[in-house]
C-alpha cells in the first residue's frame, strides 16, 4: 500500500521531533523547543524543501520535460509567465512555435514555475484530443470561466460530458440549422437596421459627415445573444432593440478582458476557490453582480417552462429536445447548461464578427467583392417589400448562404487568422507519454490553433497571409478545408469528442451578419494606425481573444441594394 508526500511528511517531522528531543543534545536550542517547538520548525524546514523540489529544481533541471526544446531565458522561479501576461492570450506561444526547431513538443515554464508543454504535430493532436480519458481541461479554465459558463458541456468530463454530449448534439444537427435561418436573419435585419439608423441620425445632424462611428464588438454581441437565447431557449432577451437590457448589460461587464481574471483564476490553482473568490477585487464585486442577474433571468424562464410544461401546453418556441431531455435533471444543473450556452455561443461569434470587420477594414477590396455577392442572393435586409410582393418578409435561407462561397470563405478565413479562441488546454490527468515523450502528471498541454493554423508545414508556403482565396476550389466551390494537411491543424472550433457543438450554427450566423452588414455598409477604421496588424492589441483574460480596446469603425450607407 503506497503512501502520500503528506503521509510520509506527517511520519517522517514526527520521527525527526521524537529523535531530537529524546537523543538528540540535551542542551541548547532543540532541546530547549521540546515537542511544541520541533514539530513546527521540522515541518516548515520539510516544506521549504519541498518547494524547492518541486518548483525549482524539478522544473528547471529533474523533469523529464526539461529535454525538449525550450523558448530562451524566463525567470528562475517564475518561468515565462510575465512574457505570456503581459501578451495577448496564445501570442507568445504562437510566435515560439516558429521559432523555436521542435520535433512536436516544445517545453516552457509558466507561473511559479508550472510545466507546460506545447504540442505543435497534428499526430499529437490528434492523440491528445483522442484519450479525453487521460487529459481533461484543467483547473485554470474551470477557474477563468467557471462562474460565467456554469457547470455545463464546456466544462464537464468524463461520463457527465459524455452523457449531455449526446442530448445536446442533435439541437445542432444541420436539418435543425436550417430550420434556424428565420431566426439569424430576423435578428440581422433588425441589428442592421438600428445601424443604418444611426448612419442616418449622424447625415440629418451634419451635412458633412455621411457615416456613423460604432463598436463592433457592442453591436455583434447584443445581436449574437438574442440570436442563441432564440435558438437555444426560445427567448427573444431584446440585447439589440434595448441597449440595457439585463442579459446583455450583465454578460458585458463579466466578459470584459482584463488581466485581473488571468490573476483571480492563477490564485485559484494554490488557494480554495472560496477564500479567492471573497478577495475584495473589482472583478469579484463584478462577477458577485452579474452572475445572478443571468442565473435569475434562466431560472425564471425555466420555472415558466416547466408550468407550462405540467399544463400541458407546449414549451414555447425552440428546439424542445432541450427541454424535454433536461428538465427532468436538477434546476442548478439545467441552468448551468442554459447559461453555458448563452456564453459560450454569443461571446466567440460576437468575436468572430469583430475580426471579421477587422479584416474587412484592411482588405477593403473584399468588401466590393462581398458585396456583390451578398447583394446577388441576400434580401435587402432595409427593405419594407409591399404586401403584394413576390419576396414578403423573405428570410435569408440555408440554399441563400450555400450560393455565396466569397462570404463563406471570408468567414472561414477569419477564423482561420484570429480564431476567437486561439488556444485550448489540458492537464495530464497521471504521468503518460505522449508521442514517445513522458509527460508528468499535472502538466498542461497547450494546443495553440492561432500558431498552427499560420504554419507553412500545414497550411502552404501563404500560410502567413490572409487569403479567403485558399478556400475556394478551382471551380468556385468553397473548399471545406482551405488545402490545409489534416483537419488535427484546423482547430478554430477543435476536433474530436471536446469539437465545438455549433460549428455549422456560428458559420451560418456569421454568414448571415456578415452578408447584411457588407451587403448595406462600407467600413473603414477609426484608428488608422491599427490597419497595421502588429500594432493592434489583443485582449487576455475573457473567454475568447479580441481587440483589447474594441473595434471602432466607421460605416457609411452604401445605397442601391434592390437596384
Ligand atoms: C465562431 C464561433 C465559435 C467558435 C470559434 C467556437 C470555438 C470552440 C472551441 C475551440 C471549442 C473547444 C474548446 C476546448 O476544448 O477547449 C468549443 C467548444 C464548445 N462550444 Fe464553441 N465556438 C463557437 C460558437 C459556439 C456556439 C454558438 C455555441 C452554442 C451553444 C458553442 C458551444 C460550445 C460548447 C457547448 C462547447 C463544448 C463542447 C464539448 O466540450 O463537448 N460554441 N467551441
Amino acid at each position: 500500500m503506497g503512501i502520500s508526500i503528506w503521509q510520509f511528511a506527517h511520519i517522517a517531522v514526527a520521527g525527526g521531533t521524537y529523535a531530537l528531543v529524546h537523543h538528540g543534545p540535551q542542551e541548547g536550542f532543540f532541546a530547549r523547543a521540546g515537542y511544541m517547538g520541533c514539530f513546527p520548525i521540522l515541518y516548515s524546514a520539510f516544506l521549504f524543501a519541498l518547494v524547492v523540489y518541486s518548483r525549482i529544481l524539478t522544473p528547471l533541471w529533474l523533469s523529464p520535460l526539461t529535454k525538449l526544446p525550450q523558448p530562451k531565458g524566463g525567470s528562475w522561479w517564475n518561468g515565462h509567465f510575465m512574457n505570456i501576461y503581459r501578451s495577448g492570450t496564445g501570442e507568445v506561444e504562437r510566435k515560439w512555435i516558429h521559432e523555436i526547431p521542435n520535433d512536436g513538443l516544445i517545453y516552457y515554464r509558466s507561473i511559479l514555475n508550472t510545466t507546460r508543454v506545447i504540442v505543435t504535430a497534428p499526430k499529437t493532436i490528434q492523440e491528445i484530443v483522442t484519450r479525453v480519458d487521460d487529459f481533461k481541461k484543467p483547473v485554470l479554465a474551470r477557474a477563468v470561466a467557471g462562474k460565467i459558463l456554469g457547470e455545463g458541456l464546456v466544462l464537464s468530463e468524463l461520463d457527465k460530458h459524455r452523457q449531455q454530449r449526446r442530448v445536446f448534439m442533435p439541437i445542432f444537427a444541420p436539418k435543425h440549422i436550417r430550420e434556424m435561418y428565420p431566426i439569424f436573419w430576423g435578428k440581422t435585419c433588425e441589428v442592421t437596421r438600428k445601424l443604418t439608423q444611426l448612419v442616418t441620425n449622424q447625415s440629418q445632424q451634419s451635412s458633412q459627415i455621411n457615416h456613423a462611428v460604432f463598436e463592433v464588438g457592442h453591436w455583434s454581441s447584443r445581436a449574437a445573444l438574442d440570436i442563441i437565447g432564440m435558438a437555444t431557449l426560445g427567448e427573444d432577451f431584446g440585447s439589440v432593440e434595448k441597449e440595457d437590457a439585463p442579459l446583455a448589460s450583465a454578460y458585458r461587464k463579466t466578459i470584459e478582458p482584463t488581466r485581473g481574471h488571468v490573476a483571480l483564476a492563477m490564485l485559484k490553482i494554490w488557494f480554495p476557490e472560496w477564500l479567492v473568490n471573497m478577495l475584495p477585487s473589482q472583478i469579484n464585486r463584478t462577477l458577485d453582480e452579474s452572475v445572478p442577474v443571468f442565473r435569475n433571468l434562466c431560472r425564471n424562464l425555466l420555472r415558466e417552462r416547466r408550468q407550462m410544461a405540467a399544463e400541458k401546453n407546449k414549451w414555447r418556441q425552440g428546439p424542445t429536445q432541450l427541454y424535454e431531455d433536461v428538465a427532468a435533471a436538477d434546476e442548478e444543473g439545467v441552468i448551468d447548461q442554459m447559461t453555458t450556452f448563452l456564453a459560450a455561443g454569443h461571446e466567440t461569434i460576437s468575436v468572430g464578427i469583430t475580426w471579421t470587420l477587422y479584416m474587412l477594414c484592411l482588405h477593403p477590396e473584399w468588401q466590393t467583392i462581398l458585396r456583390k455577392e451578398a447583394r446577388a442572393h441576400l434580401p435587402d435586409p432595409n427593405a419594407n417589400y409591399a404586401p403584394d410582393e413576390e419576396k414578403q418578409n423573405p428570410s435569408a435561407t440555408s440554399a441563400d448562404v450555400e450560393q455565396m462561397p466569397m462570404i463563406q470563405a471570408f468567414v472561414n478565413e477569419v477564423l482561420r487568422w484570429y480564431p476567437p479562441i486561439p488556444q485550448t488546454m489540458r492537464e495530464a490527468l497521471e504521468d503518460t507519454v505522449i508521442d514517445g515523450q513522458v509527460v508528468p502528471k499535472g502538466t498542461l498541454i497547450i494546443i495553440p490553433f492561432k500558431g498552427l493554423h499560420r504554419d507553412t508545414n500545414f497550411w502552404g508556403p501563404d500560410a502567413n497571409k490572409f487569403n479567403p482565396r485558399r478556400w475556394i476550389n478551382a471551380d468556385g466551390t468553397l473548399s471545406p478545408n482551405g488545402g490545409c494537411v489534416s483537419k488535427f491543424v484546423n482547430l478554430s472550433f477543435m476536433q474530436g469528442q471536446r469539437s465545438c457543438i455549433a460549428q455549422g450554427f456560428s458559420k451560418a450566423e456569421m454568414a448571415c451578419l456578415l452578408g447584411a452588414w457588407i451587403g448595406r455598409f462600407k467600413f473603414e477604421l477609426v484608428d488608422p494606425t491599427l490597419l497595421d496588424e502588429d500594432k493592434m492589441p489583443i485582449s487576455i483574460g475573457s473567454l475568447s481573444s479580441k481587440p483589447l480596446n474594441g473595434l471602432d469603425v466607421k460605416c457609411s450607407i452604401v445605397e442601391g441594394w434592390r437596384d
